[in-house]
């Protein structure tokens, strides 16, 4: 059994009108029937363009929202059935490190009020003595300086932030770390260095991770085996380096064919298949394959009406398609959308991404995250050290603005009905020293991804 195996998971949102949202007028089909299994120890890695349903996802397993059907089971536990009381105690074993670091953080706490929050909730660590030791081991791991205990998350960096929220799931000892854009806020030059640090983590901790990312450069070097999801469902499922050899579903094929030719010398003479129209809206799917209506091989009649199953075409390969074997032969005729060849300027000029959606293509080698590819040469890891030091350095010199820290701490609509039944409220009281007043909204936001 796989420690993590999701089993036909469903997350509808009712749309609610009238003058008190009494009358539910239709359903945003978030997640549509979603079956995976993360083993043990692997790191299974979850693209999609914006609004296909990841996040949600990501937030079903945690139950910080409500599934409508299906099973999450971790360990032979099937979360989706617990009673809150035990998911409590559960959410321990699975945490999340979001994308924003700064909006998860309480800007009113320091770090180690912060890191020892879940400790005390969930019972680790015999006193605060105990507790502090542990978060200073841990905060080294991370590469963050000892000091870094009483100060507040405004004075760090931004990749130094995502550290604390790394360090921040790692007190809690989980089994599965959920990373949801875990690099997509940072600069790019740091991307890298949290990349590296996770899969360091894994390696010496036996994490499993379910990273959530729309960056196929990121997601390509960490992940086992990668999930492609459009309108709320997978469309194909496979070992990472068989995806990126032989996409199967015309979707990944037309993300692939986004993906630029690292060396310039060699000539790309692949196809780019552009896809027509827009991501419908998930709360008024096509029929059918969800994919059809942007499909350059959607045939008439099944495609519209049929829905394809994730079938398994061998190897661990699962995909989508009712016609996933005549596609890969040739045999079957386009029906519309365009296909051009790639020549290397084509490549250049062509936007890396596919649609109207953010899924984007690794870029050309020598990008940070390409850089982590060659962890083997230690070259990577070499080159980002430098970088550590220099964030350290920043921190400790140069602290950022108070007003341009909270400044930064955009509140976002938080509809987390779990979390805000949790014990996670905000301290009072205990203003930073920097006397910055932090936005009610991020400080909400924060105390209820805190509660995870
Ligand atoms: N609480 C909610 N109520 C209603 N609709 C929601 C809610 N949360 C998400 N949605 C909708 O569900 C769909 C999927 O959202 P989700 O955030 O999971 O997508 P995503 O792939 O993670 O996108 P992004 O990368 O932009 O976060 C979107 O159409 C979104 O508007």
């Amino acid at each position: 059994m796989s420690l993590l195996e999701l089993d036909g998971v469903k997350v509808h949102f009712p749309i609610k009108k009238g003058v008190l949202f009494d009358r539910t007028v239709g359903h945003v089909y978030a997640v549509d029937g979603v079956s995976l299994k993360v083993e043990a120890g692997e790191t299974y890695g979850l693209v999609g363009e914006s609004g296909c349903g990841k996040t949600t996802l990501g937030r079903s397993v945690l139950r910080l929202v409500d599934i409508t059907e299906g099973s999450v089971v971790l360990d032979g536990t099937d979360l989706a059935k617990l009673p809150n009381e035990e998911m409590r105690r559960f959410r321990r074993r699975l945490q999340m490190v979001f994308q924003d670091p700064l909006g998860s953080l309480n800007p009113r706490q320091n770090i180690e009020s912060i890191l020892s929050e879940g400790m005390v909730a969930h019972g680790i660590g015999k006193n605060q003595e105990e507790r502090r030791e542990k978060i200073k081991a841990i905060l080294e791991r991370v590469g963050l300086p000892s000091n870094a205990l009483a100060r507040y998350p405004h004075e760090f960096s931004g990749g130094q932030r995502q550290r604390i929220g790394i360090a921040r799931a790692l007190v809690l000892e989980p089994d599965v770390i959920i990373c949801d854009e875990p690099v997509s806020a940072l600069d790019v030059s740091i991307q890298a260095q949290v990349v590296n640090l996770l899969e360091e983590l894994q390696e010496e901790l036996g994490l499993t991770y379910l990273v959530i990312a729309h960056d196929l450069a990121v997601v390509r070097h960490i992940s086992d085996v990668i999930g492609v999801m459009y309108l709320g469902s997978l469309v194909e499922e496979a070992p990472s380096d068989t995806l990126y050899a032989e996409p199967k579903h015309p979707y990944t094929k037309a993300l692939m064919s986004a993906v630029p030719v690292p060396d310039p010398e060699v000539e790309d003479r692949r196809e780019r298949i552009l896809l027509t129209g827009d991501l419908p809206s998930p709360a008024n799917p096509p029929t059918g394959c969800r994919f059809h209506t942007r499909c350059p091989w959607a045939q008439a009649e099944k495609c519209a009406t049929e829905r394809p199953e994730l079938r398994d075409v061998g190897g661990g390969h699962r995909v989508a398609c009712h016609y996933t074997a005549e596609i890969a032969a040739g045999t079957l005729k386009r029906t519309h959308g365009e296909v051009v060849s790639a020549t290397r300027e084509g490549v250049e000029d062509a936007p890396a991404s596919v649609g109207s959606g953010d899924v984007t293509a690794p870029e050309q080698s020598g990008t940070p995250v390409e850089k982590a590819a060659v962890e083997e040469s230690g070259t990577a890891v070499e080159k980002a050290e430098p970088k550590v030091a220099d964030e350290k350095a920043e921190a400790e010199t140069e602290p950022e603005k108070p007003e341009a820290a909270v400044e930064k701490a955009e509140p976002k609509a938080v509809t987390e009905p779990e979390a805000t039944d949790d014990k996670a409220q905000p301290e009072t009281g205990t203003e930073s020293e920097a006397g910055a007043e932090p936005e009610a909204g991020a400080e909400k936001k924060a105390a209820a991804e805190k509660a995870v």
